[in-house]
């Protein structure tokens, strides 16, 4: 007889903050497995809402995946950190740079998706961090789409994001799945996270411009 499935793990935001914490290394490396790892996290509360958010999930886990076998390939040790990774990507010309070639899952272009993506989670957060009791997640969630990821998708794409985040929950819902509590202890540990995020940004921002990375193919 098959086994059951195992039922998936619940989101649990202290986890993700916990991972992001893990991120960066004293001289400020970003470690390619917690930040992974953050994203795995951030999954399981996008899997929760539905199966209308079922395509962005599906992108997500699969640039995951190919980060991974970056990770445990066999040139794993160049993948500890994004900046040891675009160091040796960059020398041994495995990136596209200019149009769509032989790199099509590089770990430099694979890596700014979700880059991009960790940008519009700040916005959103810090939206939802501030927002009143009747604040909708809807319009928090499509402003911070608009002002970050929209610019990087074609339209087809900015359409179905657009359709999806109309059946975003409530705010109440929303800080009910979090797991963490009252939504004064959600509103509290948003505030702890959402520096830590920034911080992972803004290195692998600055990083990803210092090498004319930012708008890889
Ligand atoms: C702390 C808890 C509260 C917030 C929880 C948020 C959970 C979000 C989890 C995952 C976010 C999705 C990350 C999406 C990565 C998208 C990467 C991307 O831009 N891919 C496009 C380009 O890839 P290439 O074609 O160049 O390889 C790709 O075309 C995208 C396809 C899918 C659509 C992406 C729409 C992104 C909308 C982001 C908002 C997510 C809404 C979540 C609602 C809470």
């Amino acid at each position: 007889m098959a086994a059951p499935e195992a039922p998936e793990e619940k989101f649990s935001l202290r986890e993700v903050l916990d991972t992001f914490k893990l991120c960066l290394s004293e001289d400020k490396e970003v470690y390619v497995e917690h930040y992974v790892a953050g994203w795995r996290g951030l999954i399981k509360f996008l899997n929760s809402l539905g199966s209308v958010f079922g395509f962005i999930s599906k992108d997500a886990v699969n640039k995951i995946k190919i980060l991974v076998t970056h990770l445990e390939g066999e040139n794993s040790s160049e993948y500890v950190t994004v900046q040891s990774m675009v160091k040796y990507e960059l020398e041994n010309e495995l990136v596209d740079l200019n149009k769509r070639g032989n790199h099509p899952e590089s770990g430099c272009r694979t890596l700014l998706r979700l880059h991009r993506a960790l940008r519009w989670l700040e916005l959103f957060l810090e939206r939802l961090r501030t927002s009143g009791e009747d604040g909708k997640t809807s319009v928090m969630c499509a402003e911070a789409y608009n002002e970050s990821l929209s610019q990087h998708h074609p339209w087809v794409v900015r359409k179905a994001a657009g359709m999806a985040f109309c059946v975003l929950p409530g705010r109440p819902a929303f800080f009910e799945v979090m797991n963490v509590g009252t939504p004064e202890q959600v509103v509290a540990m948003l505030g702890d996270a959402l520096p830590l995020i920034s911080e992972v940004y803004q290195v692998t921002e600055e990083l990803y411009a210092q090498h004319n990375l930012l708008d890889l193919p």
